[in-house]
């Protein structure tokens, strides 16, 4: 019987290899004496057998102004690329904390009796899209490319198996070199998709140093930017396990926390940098960050990166500060959903791309079994806590499972918090207003378990990813179908099932259609009752922002009818590609569509 990546990842936690982790080296290290040669890293198995040059085309023609002058160390030293640094990691090296704490450490069982409905097999079957020119073919394996020692090693650490499916098309892609927009459901693993193509470059490169303007100017030679503080900081700590003793120094940025500490860290030096907008910019201005050695460019939850929020800031920092152009650096965009406006506005910073689809655009995972419940304002409430009485009742020891609420405002989120603590239920909350340490107290204590319920905004949306997380309750729903598909994205992930319940009303109404069109695609079933709102929002003009006729966007945009702003632009031809076709900041297009979706809580 075939197993899917999440069951060996179970297995192998479960120690069912016979104890401790498995032994694993990869097959063309097998039979290899230990060692630091570093020329076996300078090519790596194509995924069809023959050897490609390792990021041999990736600073090819146009982009040899930063030409590597060879491959070091990669076993995870490097003797290039540490820019500004007077130490860097390697000297440092023993100090390098281990961010996997004890190596056999395992999770902690917080609800384990949840989320165990292990369905990888799903995702094996998941239809693939990809478009743009040469695409470079997927591998099956690890093992299918060199990623280094180093890496590979922290890769066991994970107990990563097998690569997810958009690890197995957009791993490849990025090696090669080339500009990605890739699209794939909830919780499939994007973040090393981005992250393992960029370590593994900095492992190898050998970037032109150049003197950066001033002393304590730091110049990261890759950028993660991602929408939220607490995001930024789980991308930083999945990206620090990744590059443990690789030599590759990771560094986060935020905002709501103290600067200082913050730019003594960048001081110490930096070739990762994981950011929210609003503190970048800040540190940009300050003059304490360039981006003038910017390699790598990824934007995680890209379609939230550049929606009208956080657009001009985007634009700011993509375009108008010292970062190299399209084609001068390679830029992957990331998220679970991508509307066609956003896919043309991204085009802006990509260059000759490839587009990739695992699944359709946007879609939800069937992992997650949907439901949706009529309730009037009134009975909200009420109807929560028997869903949560419920609960504790199918829970192990009277233990209750992790349940994330999702409301639409602070204040709201707030007096429910306070009504569940009164009722017995210990909750948390997690939303723009509370000062950062409270945040992030609040996030420790839902994933600990102290208090099973977290209440919160938007701001808890995107990219969290929360073990356990049992239940996803949207108390009130969002105005935008993609915000609920990355809500309930909360839960179902890593191929685990979870459940997502829904209170619907007649003020859900302008939703009605694209929830209903969301849960027939992911298998769900879709209640009569759900039907007939959506059927009459089609009668009364409901317009469905995935483009009107009802059926979601599930691919490049570029292969539209309606694509005919000069294909040329976009597929770029070689390193320009920078399009400047008036998509431009405010008027671009698509002004009043995300209204609904923008919160003061990201930043
Ligand atoms: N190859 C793998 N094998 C096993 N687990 C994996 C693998 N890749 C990622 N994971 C795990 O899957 C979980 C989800 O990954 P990740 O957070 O990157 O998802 P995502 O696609 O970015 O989700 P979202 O769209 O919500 O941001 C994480 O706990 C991660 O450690």
């Amino acid at each position: 019987m075939p197993t899917s990546w999440a069951d060996s990842v179970e297995n192998a936690a479960a120690g069912g290899t016979g104890g401790g982790r498995p032994a694993y080296v990869p097959p063309h290290l097998r039979n290899r004496p230990p060692s630091s040669d570093s020329s076996a890293a300078a090519v790596q198995s194509g995924p069809s057998g023959g050897n490609v040059p390792l990021g041999g085309n990736r600073w090819s023609a146009p982009r040899n102004e930063f030409s590597r002058s060879g491959y070091g160390g990669g076993g995870g030293g490097r003797s290039g690329g540490w820019n500004n640094r007077i130490g860097g990691w390697d000297r440092g090296r023993e100090r390098e904390a281990n961010p996997f704490g004890n190596d056999d450490e395992v999770e902690p069982d917080v609800g384990e009796q949840q989320n165990t409905g292990i369905n990888f097999d799903a995702y094996e079957d998941i239809p693939v899209e990809t478009s743009g020119d040469n695409v470079p073919p997927p591998v099956n394996t690890f093992a299918d490319i060199d990623l280094g020692d180093a890496l590979n090693k922290n890769i066991q650490r994970c107990k990563y198996v097998k690569p997810t499916p958009v690890q197995r098309h957009a791993i490849p892609i990025s090696l090669a070199g080339r500009d990605l927009m890739a699209c794939a459901q909830t919780g499939s693993g994007k973040t090393a998709a981005f992250c393992f193509p960029i370590i593994s470059g900095i492992m190898t490169g050998q970037f032109a140093q150049r003197a950066p303007r001033m002393p304590r100017m730091a110049c990261p030679l890759a950028l993660i930017l991602s929408p939220t503080r607490e995001l930024s900081c789980q991308i930083h700590e999945e990206a620090r396990k990744f590059s443990y003793q690789t030599g590759v120094k990771v560094v986060v940025a935020y905002g709501g926390a103290p600067i200082n500490q913050q730019l003594r860290e960048l001081e110490r030096g930096v070739d990762i940098l994981v950011a929210t907008p609003g503190r970048l910019v800040d540190l940009l201005e300050r003059a304490r960050v360039s981006l003038q050695m910017i390699r790598y460019l990824a934007l995680d939850e890209a379609d939230r990166m550049l929606d009208m929020g956080f657009e001009p800031q985007i634009r700011k920092i993509v375009q108008q500060m010292d970062m190299p152009p399209p084609g001068m650096r390679q830029t992957m965009l990331f998220s679970a959903t991508f509307p066609k406006e956003i896919q043309r506005l991204a085009s802006d910073f990509l260059a000759n791309y490839i587009f990739l689809a695992v699944g359709r655009v946007g879609s939800s995972t069937d992992l997650i079994m949907q439901r949706v419940e009529y309730v009037q304002e009134s009975d909200k409430r009420s109807h929560l806590m028997d869903l949560l009485h419920a609960q504790r009742a199918n829970g192990t020891h009277g233990k209750q499972a992790l349940t994330l609420v999702f409301v639409e405002t602070k204040k709201g989120a707030d007096s429910l918090e306070y009504w569940l603590c009164s009722n017995g239920f210990p909750a948390t909350t997690i939303h723009g207003d509370r000062s950062q340490m409270e945040r992030e107290q609040a996030l420790r204590s839902f994933k600990s378990g102290h208090t099973p319920i977290l209440v919160a905004t938007d701001v808890a949306a995107r990219g969290l990813d929360i073990p356990h997380v049992a239940h996803v309750v949207n108390f009130d729903l969002p105005n935008d179908i993609d915000d609920y598909v990355h809500r309930i994205g909360r839960t179902g992930r890593a191929g685990k099932s979870g459940l997502a319940t829904a209170f619907f009303n007649e003020n859900n109404s302008n939703m009605a259609r694209s929830l209903s069109e969301l849960m027939q695609e992911a298998n769900q079933e879709v209640p009569a009752w759900l039907t007939r709102f959506a059927a009459r929002a089609v009668y009364s003009g409901g317009k469905n922002r995935r483009g009107g006729g009802g059926r979601f966007g599930g691919r490049d945009f570029r292969r539209d009818p309606t694509y005919n702003r000069g294909g040329a632009d976009y597929y770029g031809g070689g390193g320009g590609g920078n399009m400047s076709s008036g998509y431009g900041a405010p008027s671009g297009g698509y002004g009043g569509a995300y209204g609904s979706g923008v919160t003061s809580a990201w930043d």
